[in-house]
């Protein structure tokens, strides 16, 4: 009998590739061959390969799903072309029984292609509002799971479910002492873990590090500042710890801080929420993006988990002041996050993809 086969795609940014990451095992555990078509330069090769040797990575040609004026607006549909090409042969000569794809720009030619080559797609959304990828690949689709209940009302009914967010189990397994270990703190302080979304913001680096003699008379920092973002200047500091980005060891670091500060980012807020920790969101601001990490926080704040610092209002007082909020509501957040919905285990999510394979 021949191996099943899936196909993953998704990527651009880490949060387009982290359920991937935890939905990967568990396919193996079925007895599935894992095939991952992804760009050559993005994100998502140095994850999936760095931590998959048994997944078989596929580099396609992407282009970037741009809002703003660039020329190579002119030359990235060109791209995607190429990119929906070696998808096509490559999906042709795999034949896998489902497509599954997280998003991002580089998702898009895969999905085009899966259904010229009749194999069924399933696609998922993080965020309240549909991505710009999704939106382009949904067409494609046979459907589409989100995180959010409400991002329900922007798709078709018959083709959307809510499954929730579903959460690596590793992030569950920190050890708290390991945590401590790393930042060399001795845990009579409380600590803060500061997160500017997978690539580190310069926004928030820029405030915390201005912050950071008042912040650190009363507690501990991780800073995951992102890549390239590191500042020399404070490496040594006692009580700060600043990494560029972490892997197996954010379960460890999670398990040692108190509150969180960071983007939100879909993935990482429900990771946070599942693991119960009192958060201070900066969500990326409009001008930036098509807002829907303000609405991600925003229902985060309604729903008792969070305190929101929109980035307009950004500054070393109001970072303070908001901080202040987080500490002295803790209690309260960690209760309402108790109350939560549990999110879904990758095995679950598993079957739910599996239900729309092809036999
Ligand atoms: C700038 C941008 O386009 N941001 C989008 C992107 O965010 P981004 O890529 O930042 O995604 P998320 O915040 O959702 O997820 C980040 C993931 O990276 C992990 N992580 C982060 C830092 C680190 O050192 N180690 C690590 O493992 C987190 O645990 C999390 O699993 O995708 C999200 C989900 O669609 C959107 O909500 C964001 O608006």
């Amino acid at each position: 009998m021949k191996t099943p086969k899936v196909v993953l795609t998704g990527g651009g940014t880490a949060g387009h590739v982290s359920l991937n990451q935890a939905l990967i095992p568990f396919f193996m555990d079925r007895g599935y061959e894992l095939h991952y078509i992804g760009s050559h330069d993005g994100i998502e090769r140095e994850l999936i390969t760095d931590s998959f040797p048994e997944v078989t990575y596929h580099p396609i040609s992407s282009g970037k799903l741009r809002r703003y004026f660039s020329v190579k607006n002119f030359s990235d549909p060109f791209k995607v072309l190429s990119g929906a090409m070696q998808s096509l042969f490559l999906l042709r000569k795999l034949k896998p029984e489902v497509i599954f794809s997280k998003g991002g720009f580089v998702s898009v030619p895969v999905v085009m292609a899966g259904k010229l080559a009749n194999i069924p797609v399933v696609i998922h959304e993080s965020d309240v509002t549909p991505g710009l990828a999704n939106k382009l690949a949904l067409p494609f689709a046979q459907h589409i799971f989100t995180v959010f209940e409400e991002t329900l009302e922007h798709l078709p009914a018959g083709k959307s479910t809510c499954t929730g967010a579903v959460i690596r189990p590793g992030l569950f397994k920190g050890n708290p002492r390991n945590g401590l270990k790393v930042g060399g703190f001795d845990g009579t302080k409380k600590v803060i873990l500061i997160m500017g979304g997978s690539q580190g913001s310069v926004t928030i680096n820029d405030a915390v590090r201005k912050l950071l003699p008042t912040l650190l008379t009363e507690y501990d920092v991780f800073h995951l500042c992102g890549k390239g973002k590191l500042d020399s200047s404070l490496e040594g500091v006692k009580g700060y710890k600043q990494l560029e980005y972490v892997t197996t060891e954010l379960s460890d670091l999670l398990s040692a801080s108190d509150i969180i500060i960071s983007r939100a980012g879909s993935n990482s807020i429900f990771e946070f929420l599942a693991l119960k920790k009192p958060m201070l969101l900066i969500p990326l601001s409009a001008q930036q993006s098509r807002g829907d990490q303000i609405l991600n926080a925003k229902l985060f704040k309604k729903l008792g988990f969070a305190e929101v610092l929109m980035e307009e209002e950004l500054t070393e007082q109001s970072l303070e002041e908001s901080i202040a909020i987080v500490q002295n509501h803790s209690s309260e957040f960690i209760a309402s996050m108790q109350k939560a919905k549990q999110p879904k285990t990758p095995d679950e999510m598993v079957s739910l993809i599996l239900d729309y394979k092809q036999l």
